[in-house]
């Protein structure tokens, strides 16, 4: 099963995010939002399309009416969320050519923000752990619809050799539903083989319930997303809207250039993305460039990469305690793990240093990999700092790792928030304007590399909405 789209402490951060919104309105500086922005004492022209521009241009928000106020409502009640028809943008298949099957690929050059597919599910289940309902729906309609089993049997499965499987083209994929004359019966329906392919290609996740607090697990088959294959530096993110799929690029995509999202969270070293999540879940090795990279560093980076494996949880832990502790601040020194932690960013960032031959973006997919070991410690001194009246600490790093995140993992929530966290504190501290100027760029980029290009006003509503979650990975 891949595409855990919440990963697996999602339900961890559920429980505090009652408890960040008493932080909210201290981590977030942007009350009264609109396209003019009052950063710094004085009005800032936001950058992007402006308010009375079309909604969303090259964006879901211009195909899909009512998209931005969903967006804005938290995605919640999901069941609300608005009809979106199925749509396939500038993309089409073809082989990889180093033996990762099949994949998508761009037909033209295109900016980060630009729509690339809506895809409703094939079938959807909620709370059906073992995947029963969804085979049998799948099933149901395989019977009814020869046109649909021949789409679902042109995706993977166990039994299939990855350079054998034929390339389906556009028009076969987009075919809607047929009469079953317009069909041969030659295919038969084997629910063992279809639930094969579940295992293989399905994307699971979590919705948030109208109250916000609870959760509705659910699981769906989805035909021309399942060709999509996986990378550790990605350039597409998803979204899911009620069930259907909207993907965008998250960054700038050329021509010919492969399209690929993450299966798992891969804020995470090598070691922790292979052994915890990949290789486990999904049965196969990662062939990456940022995976090949991380690989010929193996050796020099087993220590650490081995002490943050052992450290991450209990240091998540530790975060997660600072935060809740909202009437008796902490003292930094209360948080052994995160110290620990911390000590592990300065040691990898001293070693790719030294590495010689190491390119400015592999350096950058390193220190992603290892953000976390960074931020624990800066959140909880940004906490401390803030509940005991002390002036803000300011350390650059902080938009190095900023960089380095969206560099490797565009299009990440986790991300949005930080870089909502980064400006407010900017605003309290008079020689670091401009800097906060340029993050708040950063922050509309990566806001429509997860969202698509909405209305400027939009994007900052949901920076100030980013905040809910804990930029912790
Ligand atoms: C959901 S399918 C993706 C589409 C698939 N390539 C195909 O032809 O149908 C997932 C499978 O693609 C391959 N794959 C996807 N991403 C990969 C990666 N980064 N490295 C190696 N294989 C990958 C693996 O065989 C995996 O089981």
């Amino acid at each position: 099963m891949r595409g855990t789209l919440v990963n697996s402490r999602s339900s961890a951060r559920a429980r505090i995010s009652s408890v960040l919104g008493r932080c909210r309105s201290i981590q977030c500086q942007f009350h009264g939002a609109s396209p003019k922005i009052p950063l710094f004492g004085k009005e800032v022209e936001a950058e992007g399309p402006s308010a009375d521009e079309d909604e969303g241009k090259g964006g879901a928000a211009s195909l899909v009416r009512g998209l931005s106020e969903f967006l804005l409502k938290g995605c919640s009640p999901w069941r609300e969320a608005p009809p979106c028809a199925d749509y396939i943008g500038p993309v089409k298949v073809a082989r990889t050519p180093d033996g990762r099957g099949r994949g998508l690929f761009a037909t033209q050059d295109v900016r980060a923000g630009t729509l690339l597919l809506i895809s409703n599910p094939m079938a959807m289940s909620y709370d059906d752990p073992h995947r029963v309902l969804l085979l049998m729906r799948l099933v149901a309609r395989a019977q009814d619809d020869p046109l649909f089993l021949k789409q679902m049997y042109c995706l993977a499965h166990t039994q299939s050799s990855q350079d054998e499987m034929e390339v389906p083209s556009m028009d076969f994929l987009a075919s809607p539903p047929r009469s079953p004359s317009d069909y041969g019966t030659d295919v038969h329906v084997d629910p063992s083989r279809i639930m094969d392919i579940i295992m293989l290609n399905s994307f699971e996740g979590e919705f948030k319930d109208d109250n916000q607090e609870s959760k509705t697990w659910f699981c769906g088959l989805y035909l021309i997303p399942s060709l999509i294959n996986h990378s550790c530096h990605r350039n597409a993110s998803r979204l899911i809207v009620g069930g259907t799929m909207i993907l965008h690029a998250a960054t700038d995509i050329q021509k010919g250039e492969e399209i690929t999202i993450t299966y798992i969270s891969t804020v995470a070293p090598l070691e922790l993305r292979h052994k915890s999540s990949l290789a486990m879940k999904f049965g196969f090795k990662c062939k990456c460039k940022r995976c090949i990279v991380e690989d010929s560093l193996r050796h020099s980076l087993s220590d650490v990469s081995e002490m943050y494996c052992n450290l991450h949880d209990k240091a998540f832990d530790e975060v997660r305690k600072a935060i809740s502790l909202v009437s008796h601040p902490p003292t930094e020194s209360s948080f052994s793990a995160v110290a620990q932690f911390r000590s592990i960013f300065d040691r990898v960032s001293s070693r790719i240093r030294s590495e010689y031959g190491l390119s400015e973006i592999e350096r950058k997919w390193i220190m992603a990999g290892y953000s976390s070991a960074y931020l624990g410690k800066w959140l909880i001194r940004g906490y401390i700092a803030r509940f005991s009246k002390k002036p803000a600490i300011w350390d650059d790093t902080i938009v190095e790792v900023v960089e380095a995140l969206r560099t490797t993992i565009p299009g990440l929530p986790h991300t949005l928030s930080l870089i909502t966290l980064i400006v407010a504190i900017t605003q309290r501290l008079e020689n670091k304007h401009e800097i906060g100027k340029d993050v708040f760029k950063m922050g509309l980029a990566e806001c429509s590399g997860i969202y698509g290009n909405l209305r400027s006003d939009v994007c900052i509503k949901l920076m100030e909405k980013s905040t809910e979650v804990i930029p912790f990975f």
